[in-house]
């Protein structure tokens, strides 16, 4: 296997990067968090490209904050737009291929079948807006690369849906989520797997992808498939966005469509309940062995 580094390697996805990578015995990964790499640091950046002369680069780095983005738009669009392409432009110079993560969020939600790469894009907020634009600096600074749109990622590691609603669900009796908004929930294991399957196939297919689990959801079901699989009676309440107010207004649908991924790259993808279920069965483990 080629050099590989990973950027923002202590986030959610880079952590299960990083398990797939100990239980493959995978040593030619090496993983950067923030404080060893800040991708706006440009001085960094050089030296780590220097150092390891990398063949393909991950980029786990981002502003995920969507609520707080909508206050922090600079900072937001510094990360996800900026960083993005101090990381293009390095892969172009060193000849790297750059494995980038963006999101469902890209769309405006008001499409009613799922969306595929060649959809227009119009973001309903800041997140949303500074995806879209890494995803644009990415397109124009380095050829060499793969974008890989994902959503509603969750996982044993990090902040995520899944662990908020079994905090709440031991904190609570009841809960209101909110069921008119669809998408797919993907495990971050599983969209690790593919990532790591994409290098280890060596394959030059570059280009944009949608990745999620299969199947179809909405916030509501997910909570509600979460208590079920964790045998957690609590009472979930489905409601609309409009009696559940955030700051940052999320898509109605972004269902995304996997062929061209699957099509091209030969990618096999789990359905979201059985990938649901492996998660909950190892957040169980875990906090057993505590
Ligand atoms: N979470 C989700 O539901 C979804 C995520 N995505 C995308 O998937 C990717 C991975 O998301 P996820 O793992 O959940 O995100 P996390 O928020 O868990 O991780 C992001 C990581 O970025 C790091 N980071 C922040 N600033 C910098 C910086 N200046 N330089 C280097 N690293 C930095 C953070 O470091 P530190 O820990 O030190 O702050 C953190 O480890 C992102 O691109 C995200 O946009 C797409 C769809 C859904
Ligand atoms: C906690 C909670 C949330 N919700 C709603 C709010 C929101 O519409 C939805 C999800 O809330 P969260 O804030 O957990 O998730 P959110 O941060 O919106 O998740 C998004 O993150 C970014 C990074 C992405 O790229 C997206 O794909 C998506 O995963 O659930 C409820 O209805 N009830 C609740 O009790």
């Amino acid at each position: 296997m080629h050099t590989i580094v990973v950027f923002g390697a202590s986030g959610q996805l880079g952590q299960c990067l990083q398990k797939l990578a100990r239980e493959q015995n995978l040593e030619q990964i090496n993983f950067l968090s923030s404080q060893q790499a800040n991708i706006l640091d440009v001085d960094t950046l050089q030296k780590v490209f220097a150092e390891y002369k990398p063949a393909y680069c991950i980029n786990c780095a981002a502003y995920t904050a969507v609520d707080k983005a909508e206050d922090e738009a600079e900072q937001a669009m510094k990360l996800n737009r900026d960083g993005v392409s101090n990381l293009s432009r390095l892969c172009r110079e060193q000849d790297a291929t750059l494995i980038h993560i963006s999101t469902d969020f890209v769309f405006s939600g008001s499409h009613h079948l799922p969306l595929t790469e060649s959809e227009d894009t119009l973001p309903i907020n800041v997140y949303g807006e500074s995806k879209l634009a890494g995803e644009k600096a990415v397109v124009a600074l380095t050829q060499k690369h793969f974008i890989i749109r994902t959503s509603w990622l969750y996982s044993e590691y990090g902040n995520n849906f899944v662990k908020t609603m079994l905090r709440l669900g031991k904190e609570r009796e009841q809960l209101k989520v909110i069921w008119d908004q669809v998408g797919s929930p993907t495990y971050a294991m599983d969209l690790a797997t593919c990532i790591l399957s994409i290098i280890k196939s060596k394959t030059s297919q570059y280009g944009l992808y949608h990745y999620s689990n299969e199947g179809v959801a909405s916030w509501y079901d997910f909570a509600q498939a979460i208590f079920e699989l964790s045998r957690m009676a609590v009472k979930v309440t489905p409601v609309r966005s409009a009696e559940y107010l955030t700051k940052a207004r999320r898509p109605a649908y972004s269902v995304m469509d996997k062929s061209k991924i699957k099509r091209t790259l030969g990618i096999a993808i789990p359905y979201w309940k059985h990938s649901l279920q492996t998660c909950i069965n190892r957040l169980y483990i875990s906090t057993d062995d505590k």
